[in-house]
């Protein structure tokens, strides 16, 4: 959005300034210590450090205002330490604006193999060489602090749904008693900030206790964890109902993982206002297109010879400049470029959904706009 940027308001952590409401949809700003961001925003995933495919430019070159980096990754390889030494994961990957990094917990239940889980933290094996590690609270918090992150995750636990009301409160209490831990070994300094992780997987009453658990600790923004873990968008959109309204209103609200285009507005008009997810990139990998008629898949013998654009509206710096039947034949040949064209195509996408539902919440139309976005999604390649 080239709206003129509110100015930054002094503080010693960073902050996120509301500009405007529509419905519970939020415009505003993220102001910290590596830029500014207009939010709602989509945070490509830079697991280790990179955007998988394509230059830190071209991600900037999408619009994309802030990425996300993950301690579990990176703590294995190249470890924390020797990211410090490199300057950082600003310096190392060349990317100036803020990046965020999740805090491990759920990087390990959902990919280290070997794992023990006790109070103290989580004991796991690298998926890389089957080598020991050890991770709690303090050294999460640790090791985001020698990556440099902008912004810091609370160490949490994130339970497999479904899950029983007991398993969900035991694991949301711990995940509470490992927020503060985390909030502890934090180290404040101006324009950075930690987020806490809201729990209670679809129970009413626990995400309840969480919330009051997370808003008494206090942190710069909350984040909404335990979804988008294969309860579908339905139990998704039911909890974000009664979850965003527990959280306070002048700050962030961090919708983990999601999601799909059509999960984004969703929660977007649920009250959230940052989100990452995989799938953009990821889907970009495998000749998968999004567009703002739906997804389509690149390898399929019909586009052998369209000569269109990807879509109409494409702003990528790609805009009109490769056709279909290129792409198609980049990804039956297995060239590298099939993969990074497309990932930038669907990131630019994805931060164009974004600018176009920001300007809808300004001036307040985003009713209308949801309206034609379901529609036009509905509809498939035209
Ligand atoms: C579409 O991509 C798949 O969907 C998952 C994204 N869904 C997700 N929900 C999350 C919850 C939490 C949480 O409670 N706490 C912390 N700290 N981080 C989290 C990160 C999360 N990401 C990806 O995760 C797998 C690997 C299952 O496939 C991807």
């Amino acid at each position: 959005s080239d709206a003129p940027r509110p100015n930054l308001t002094p503080a010693d952590h960073m902050t996120w300034q509301k500009e405007t409401q529509s419905g519970k949809a939020r415009a505003g700003w993220l102001h910290t210590r590596h830029g500014s961001v207009p939010t709602p925003t989509f945070m490509p995933v830079g697991t280790v450090g990179t955007v998988k495919g394509i230059t830190m430019d071209s991600v900037r070159s999408t619009g994309a205002g802030i990425v996300l980096g993950n301690t579990y990754h990176l703590m294995l390889r190249p470890t924390a330490e020797r990211v410090q030494r490199l300057g950082g994961l600003h310096r190392m990957m060349d990317w100036p604006g803020p990046i965020l990094t999740d805090s491990g917990g759920f990087q390990v239940m959902s990919l280290g193999p070997l794992r023990k889980l006790t109070e103290d933290g989580v004991t796991f094996r690298s998926h890389i060489d089957g080598s020991k590690h050890h991770l709690t609270p303090e050294s999460s918090t640790d090791i985001q602090f020698k990556l440099d992150a902008t912004i810091t995750m609370a160490f949490d636990e994130c339970p497999a749904l479904p899950a029983t009301k007991e398993v969900l409160e035991a694991s949301m209490e711990r995940s509470m008693r490992w927020a503060a831990r985390s909030r502890d070994a934090f180290t404040a300094r101006p324009g950075y900030g930690q987020f806490g992780i809201v729990q209670g997987g679809t129970e009413q009453e626990l995400r309840e206790r969480s919330a009051k658990a997370l808003r008494d600790i206090g942190f710069e923004g909350y984040a909404i964890g335990g979804l988008a873990v294969g309860e579908g968008q339905e139990l998704m959109f039911s909890t974000l109902d009664y979850t965003t309204p527990m959280l306070p209103d002048d700050q962030p609200r961090y919708l983990m993982g999601v999601g799909t285009p059509d999960d984004l507005l969703g929660a977007i008009m649920r009250g959230c206002d940052m989100f990452d997810c995989v799938m953009p990139s990821r889907a970009g990998r495998t000749a998968r297109a999004y567009t703002e008629r739906g997804t389509m898949n690149l390898r399929n013998a019909r586009f052998a010879e369209d000569t269109r654009p990807l879509s109409p509206d494409d702003d990528s710096p790609m805009a009109g400049r490769y056709s279909r039947a290129y792409l198609h034949h980049l990804f039956r040949a297995n060239e590298m470029l099939g993969p990074m064209l497309l990932t930038l195509h669907n990131l630019a996408y994805y931060q164009r959904l974004m600018r176009q539902i920001r300007a809808a919440i300004m001036d307040d139309t985003l009713e209308e706009l949801a309206v034609t976005l379901r529609h036009n999604w509905s509809l498939g390649d035209w």
